[in-house]
């Protein structure tokens, strides 16, 4: 039976990758949520309805499409930079959805980020970047959670898109503190956990070793934890991070802030690519997303599993309720 609520608005994402597929399955989910994308792109054997507000109601079963028409049809694996604007157009759509309040926030199916900078000239590194802009440019941060393994991995990268050789300097006090402060309230306020235990990842080796493989950790981290602990946030770092992922290091924390994509990413989806969710922390509205990508080489063949999105759906719908 599906739960009440308002409902999730599941975007279309690349429509030549999985998502279009994962519609339909994420039924299974039982959390009330509407589609918003083109039929024309949905699995022929798909039942569907189209609706007009997304708290419009359908039979058990039967997917609810808020129309969006692309100029083009789907072909998997190859994107048609002719729905590139129409991938973007369909996000800002949502956005406007979540924020008059006529849905109870947004789960976004995977797009291809190449695809949209190529086809529409997209200027952002992904969903977070532009959700952020959308809301009015306010400071977000991307946590990756985990839903089928405990303790539970929850990861923070502090710097996200770029490239590695730029994380040094991107990797600010400015930014840490920033981040560290939105996972903190969001912690409390998506996820209840009153008293969030933070753990803060060194960017170095054995987290610099005493300023041996490198002093990020020395110079400035260490005070700003220290710092910040003593503004009373339940913190620990720097930590040497290739020890931070094994069960009894999470059992010590909630959230782990990484310096870079892959120290938080490789862990969580390691974990738990199945069950992993991503969820963007700081936005007014409510936002997660499955952790995979567009899996262009599977796409088309009815194969691509469904369980992130379908915990991505769950965990949008548990946050909109707390909200
Ligand atoms: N939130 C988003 O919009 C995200 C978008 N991406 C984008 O997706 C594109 C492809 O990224 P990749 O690094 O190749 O990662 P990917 O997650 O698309 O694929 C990695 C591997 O996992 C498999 N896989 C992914 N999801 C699966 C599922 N649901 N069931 C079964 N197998 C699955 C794929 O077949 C592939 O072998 C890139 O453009 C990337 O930027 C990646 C992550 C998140
Ligand atoms: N590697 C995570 C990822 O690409 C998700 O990005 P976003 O589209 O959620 O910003």
């Amino acid at each position: 039976m599906t739960e009440v609520g308002r409902p999730i608005i599941l975007t279309c994402g690349e429509p030549a990758g999985i998502g279009p597929e994962l519609a339909p399955k994420a039924l299974a989910s039982a959390v009330p949520f509407v589609f918003l994308g083109d039929p024309r792109h949905l699995p022929p054997d798909t039942a569907w309805t189209e609706v007009t507000t997304p708290d419009e109601p359908v039979a058990d079963g039967v997917l609810a499409v808020l129309r969006h028409d692309f100029p083009a049809p789907a072909t998997p694996g190859r994107p048609d930079p002719a729905n590139a604007p129409a991938v973007i157009e369909v996000i800002a759509r949502a956005v406007d959805l979540a924020m008059s309040g006529a849905a109870g926030g947004i789960c976004t199916l995977p797009i291809n980020k190449e695809a949209l900078k190529r086809g529409a000239g997209f200027r952002f590194p992904g969903h977070t970047e532009y959700l952020a802009h959308l809301a009015g440019d306010v400071p977000v941060v991307m946590m990756l959670a985990s839903t089928s393994v405990e303790p539970p991995c929850r990861v923070v990268p502090v710097t996200i898109h770029i490239p590695l050789a730029e994380v040094p300097l991107a990797l600010t006090p400015a930014l840490l503190e920033q981040a560290i402060r939105i996972t903190d309230a969001a912690m409390r306020r998506d996820f209840g956990i009153t008293r969030p235990r933070l753990a803060v990842a060194g960017l170095n080796p054995h987290a610099g070793e005493n300023g041996v493989m490198g002093d990020e950790e020395a110079s400035w981290m260490a005070k700003l934890i220290e710092r910040l602990q003593r503004d009373g946030f339940d913190l620990r770092g720097p930590l040497p991070a290739d020890t931070m992922f094994h069960p009894a290091a999470r059992a010590r924390y909630d959230a782990a802030l990484c310096a870079y994509h892959d120290q938080a990413l490789i862990p969580i989806k390691t974990l738990d690519f199945a069950g992993g969710v991503n969820v963007t922390l700081g936005l007014p509205f409510v936002r997660t997303s499955p952790d995979h990508g567009t899996a262009f080489d599977i796409a088309g063949e009815g194969v691509a599993d469904a369980a992130s999105v379908i915990a991505a759906l769950r965990m949008a719908h548990e946050m909109a309720g707390r909200r």
